[in-house]
């Protein structure tokens, strides 16, 4: 992976009455009345927080929430203090900025294992920008910099990558280290049958995954609405499927890249198609050669989930991207389930699985069988970026181990 072998950690670090800068990816989702619909990346965020307090360190939290233009009530992080500060067993403070007189006055008055939580980062569009005077003004605010968010860790912003300039030591949280230790380590040396189930909506979204984990996999798994520009290119009807006309000879060319380097590749062998986009839509299952005119598929099939479950009984580690069909509605969550349920059960049997962020996440969760995993990544894009082999700026700019 094009990414450090490993950066220094936050354990050995001196901190007792240290200010800790610590970036966090506390961009969880708010329903319209401001309550947090998943907490997941907060729970996630925890271990190094506590362990920050416990060395009766300074903690300063920094985080973005959504993609505000200027200051935005709506995308304040105010509303995650009540859960951050019981999952932490303390009162965490909440300034109303992140930098500033006033916010350099509220970090003087931090007790030793107390935690202050900074304003989003994003109210300033010098964050995205990645301004270096932003930046310094961040790193003045503190000792040292441990950055934990690796659901940012793709962004070259200012919290997540400027700040390390100025602020050493500049270390892992071990949030990032869990993450890193699973998509990069997990994926460089698998225990081998290694298989990786890439599904979602558009093959276009996917490429770099795929050709990326070409490379590395025995078997590759696909599903979701990208397989129709795969049928397609195949010379199959898939009615009216969700195809991208301008990909199918790179599907072909996937096809061919995986018969080269060996690589078993799975296409689902039937789906269940519907007569509309919708929660009601009448459906059926048909082969896939079979898609009828006026039809879409929105889902594998019973026989594909067959297939894939013996195949997947034959594997060690499993990587799993993208859900298997239109999971948001129940007639078509039932290939995306299968594929959670399979996880979890070979989990229990000794397989490394590994779930890689964003939708596939969200499906696992929804099936309650997120404990059952190896790993769940707090990461959509990052994850995606990092398993395309991609460098992560907020990782790069970290001290060497
Ligand atoms: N057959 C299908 N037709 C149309 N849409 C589909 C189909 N199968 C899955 N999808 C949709 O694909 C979406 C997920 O695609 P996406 O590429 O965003 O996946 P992801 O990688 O898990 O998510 P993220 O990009 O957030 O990491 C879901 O909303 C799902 O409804
Ligand atoms: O939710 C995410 O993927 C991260 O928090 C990054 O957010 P962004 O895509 O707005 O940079």
């Amino acid at each position: 992976m094009a990414t450090k072998k490993s950066v220094s950690s936050l354990k050995g670090a001196d901190l007792k009455g240290k200010r800790v800068f610590v970036r966090v990816d506390l961009n969880v989702p708010l329903d319209d009345n401001l309550n947090i619909t998943d907490d997941t990346r907060i729970r996630a965020a925890v271990p190094t927080i506590k362990y920050l307090m416990d060395y009766d360190a300074r903690v300063i939290l920094s985080s973005h929430l959504g993609r505000p233009k200027g200051v935005t009530p709506k995308y304040s992080l105010k509303p995650l203090v009540p859960r951050l500060s019981e999952l932490l067993g303390v009162d965490v403070k909440m300034a109303n900025d992140c930098i500033g007189e006033e916010v350099v006055k509220i970090v003087s008055e931090i007790p030793e294992g107390g935690v202050l939580l900074l304003e989003n980062v994003r109210f300033y569009k010098e964050e995205e920008k990645n301004d270096p005077e932003f930046a310094k003004k961040l790193a003045s605010l503190a000792d040292i910099y441990v950055n934990d968010a690796f659901g940012t860790a793709h962004r070259a912003h200012a919290s997540t990558e400027g700040v390390a300039k100025y602020l050493k030591p500049a270390v892992a949280g071990f949030l990032m280290q869990k993450e890193l230790d699973y998509l990069v380590g997990a994926v460089a040396n698998p225990k081998k049958p290694f298989a990786a189930i890439v599904g979602g909506s558009k093959v276009s979204s996917k490429i770099g995954v795929i050709e990326s984990l070409l490379e590395k996999v025995d078997l590759l798994f696909l599903g979701g609405g990208m397989i129709f520009t795969f049928y397609k290119a195949q010379g199959l009807s898939v009615g009216s499927s969700l195809v991208e006309e301008d990909k199918l000879d790179l599907a072909t060319s996937l096809i061919v890249k995986a018969k080269v380097k060996g690589v078993k590749l799975l296409l689902p062998t039937d789906v269940v198609v519907a007569d509309k986009f919708a929660p009601d839509a009448n459906s059926k299952v048909v082969p896939a050669s079979e898609i009828p005119d006026g039809w879409m598929g929105l889902d594998i099939g019973p026989d594909s989930i067959k297939t894939f479950n013996e195949a997947l009984d034959t594997t060690k580690t499993i990587i799993w991207n993208g859900p298997m069909g239109v999971f948001e509605f129940e007639k078509f969550a039932a290939g995306t389930e299968a594929i959670a349920k399979k996880l979890a059960e070979l989990s229990g049997k000794g397989v490394t699985t590994i779930i890689g962020g964003g939708d596939s996440v969200a499906a696992v969760e929804k099936a309650g069988l997120a404990d059952k995993m190896s790993h769940i990544s707090t990461g959509g894009g990052a994850s995606l970026e990092l398993l395309e082999g991609k460098p992560l700026p907020g990782v790069l700019a970290l001290d060497d181990a």
